[in-house]
This record gives structure tokens, C-alpha cells and sequence, in this order.
């Protein structure tokens, strides 16, 4: 079966997103988080913080930190949420109270109880691409991220930056600018080796 999976780009600071959890897998999810999108509408609630969670977020005032177990009313007013901490009960209790008011949930360490999961992602400037491996090696996402950082051009910015420029000058009808689009792009980036 292939990874039926339906990948989107999330506006996060137009939505709240909770992580539950502020030990190592809580940092490593809210800083994936944070890598991303650092105006994220974002609140960690944990009755204990390790200290590299908290000196993490020392960069990032507007993220709210709750010192104090999760509490069923947590969920009000959220659109996403992550569970990190080191208790599957909890995480399987939450699970079911957001499955119940339609929150999308990821369990860091249990897919079957994911509704989405986090992907390995490669920036440069506004080109972002996110990589799934269908949650069956995270390791290997890491490497094929590490792999196209290396390959794409950095000056890649400059490209998008000047086809926006084109994109908002171009006359014409929708298909002419398909047209005169795919031809300013034919040989941009990656060229086929013959
Ligand atoms: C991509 C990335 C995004 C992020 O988290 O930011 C991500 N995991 C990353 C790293 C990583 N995670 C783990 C290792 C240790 C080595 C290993 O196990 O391979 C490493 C590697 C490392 O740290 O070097 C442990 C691990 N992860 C999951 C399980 C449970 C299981 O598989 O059953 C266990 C075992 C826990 C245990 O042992 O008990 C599950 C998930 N991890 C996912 C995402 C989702 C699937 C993504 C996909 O479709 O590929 C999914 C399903 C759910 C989710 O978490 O969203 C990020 C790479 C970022 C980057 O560097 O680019
Ligand atoms: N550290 C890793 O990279 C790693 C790798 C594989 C698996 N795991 C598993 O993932 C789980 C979490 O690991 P960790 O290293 O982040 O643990 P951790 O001890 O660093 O953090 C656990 C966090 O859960 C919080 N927590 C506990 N009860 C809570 C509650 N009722 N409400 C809110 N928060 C609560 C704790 O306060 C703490 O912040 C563990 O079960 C661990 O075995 C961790």
C-alpha cells in the first residue's frame, strides 16, 4: 500500500496547537514547531520541564508554558494538539477526547493513534518541502532532507523572488501565463542529464 497520506502547509499562527509534554519529545516536537512557523500560536503544558525545553523557548516569549498536569478543558479553543509525555494512558484518554470534538491529534510515539504525523523538512527561504516515509523510518526522512539541503541551490530564493516578479507583470489569459510560466522555468533548476 502506498503512503495514502494528504500533506498540507499549516498557517500556525492562525490556529492554537497545545503539546502536551515538556521533556526531550516534547522539545523535539515544539522546536520542529517553532523551526518552522517561530510565530506559532503554540502553549506546552507539563507538570515538569527539563531545562533545555525551557532555555529552548526562552527565544519564543509568546509561547505559553502551563506548569501542571493536562487537564480535559485544555482541549477548548484548539485546533491541533501533540502528546509527548511518557504516559500511553494519558495519551490514549486524550486521543479519545479529541477524536470526540474533531482535534486533530499526533501521539509521538504511537501512529495508529496519530491523525497526522510531523514530516522531515527542507527550507530554503520560501521553498519548504515536507518528506513522509509513511512512518516507517523517520531516519531515512532525515537523510533524504539532508540529501535535497544539499542539492538544492542555495540561490534558489532569487529564482522565486524574480518568477514572482514575471508572475505579477505577465499579460495575457490564465493560459498564456501557463504557458510563458513553464517556459521562464524550463531550465531553472534541475536539468535532466541526457
Ligand atoms: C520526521 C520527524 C519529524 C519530527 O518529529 O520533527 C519524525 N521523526 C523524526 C525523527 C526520529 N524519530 C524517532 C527517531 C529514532 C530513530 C528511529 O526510530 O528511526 C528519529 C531519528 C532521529 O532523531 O535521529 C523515533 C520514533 N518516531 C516515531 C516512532 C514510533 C514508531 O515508529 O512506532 C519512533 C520510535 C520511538 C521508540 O523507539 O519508542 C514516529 C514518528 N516519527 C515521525 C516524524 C512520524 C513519521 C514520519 C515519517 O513518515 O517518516 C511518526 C510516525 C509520528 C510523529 O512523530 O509525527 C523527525 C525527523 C526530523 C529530521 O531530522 O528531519
Ligand atoms: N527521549 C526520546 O528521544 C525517546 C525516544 C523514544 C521513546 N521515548 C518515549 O517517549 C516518552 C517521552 O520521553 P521523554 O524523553 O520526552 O520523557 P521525559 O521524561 O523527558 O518527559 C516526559 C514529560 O511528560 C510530562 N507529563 C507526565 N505526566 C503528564 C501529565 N499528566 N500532563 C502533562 N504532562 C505530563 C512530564 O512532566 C515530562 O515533561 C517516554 O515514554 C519514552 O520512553 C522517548
Amino acid at each position: 500500500m502506498p503512503n495514502t497520506m494528504f500533506p498540507i502547509f499549516l498557517k500556525m499562527d492562525q490556529i492554537q496547537t497545545l503539546v502536551v509534554g515538556g521533556g526531550n519529545v516534547a522539545l523535539e516536537k515544539a522546536s520542529a514547531i517553532l523551526r518552522n512557523s517561530p510565530s506559532a500560536n503554540l502553549t506546552l503544558v507539563a507538570p515538569f520541564f527539563r531545562p533545555d525545553t525551557i532555555e529552548y523557548l526562552q527565544d519564543f516569549p509568546h509561547v505559553r508554558i502551563l506548569t501542571r498536569g493536562f487537564h480535559p478543558s485544555d482541549l477548548e479553543g484548539l485546533d491541533l494538539i501533540i502528546c509527548a509525555t511518557d504516559s500511553p494512558a494519558l495519551h490514549a484518554e486524550i486521543k479519545a477526547l479529541a477524536a470526540a470534538q474533531h482535534l486533530l491529534c499526533n501521539v509521538a510515539d504511537t501512529p495508529p493513534l496519530c491523525d497526522f504525523y510531523l514530516g522531515s523538512i527542507v527550507q530554503k527561504g520560501d521553498l519548504k518541502i515536507a518528506i513522509s516515509t509513511n512512518g516507517k523510518s523517520p531516519t531515512l526522512a532525515k537523510r533524504i532532507r539532508a540529501f535535497l539541503e544539499d542539492v538544492i541551490p542555495e540561490d534558489v530564493q532569487t529564482s522565486l523572488e524574480q518568477l514572482e516578479e514575471a508572475r505579477k507583470s505577465l499579460k495575457g489569459d490564465f493560459q498564456e501565463k501557463i504557458t510563458q510560466l513553464n517556459e521562464l522555468t524550463k531550465n531553472l533548476i534541475f536539468k535532466k542529464k541526457d
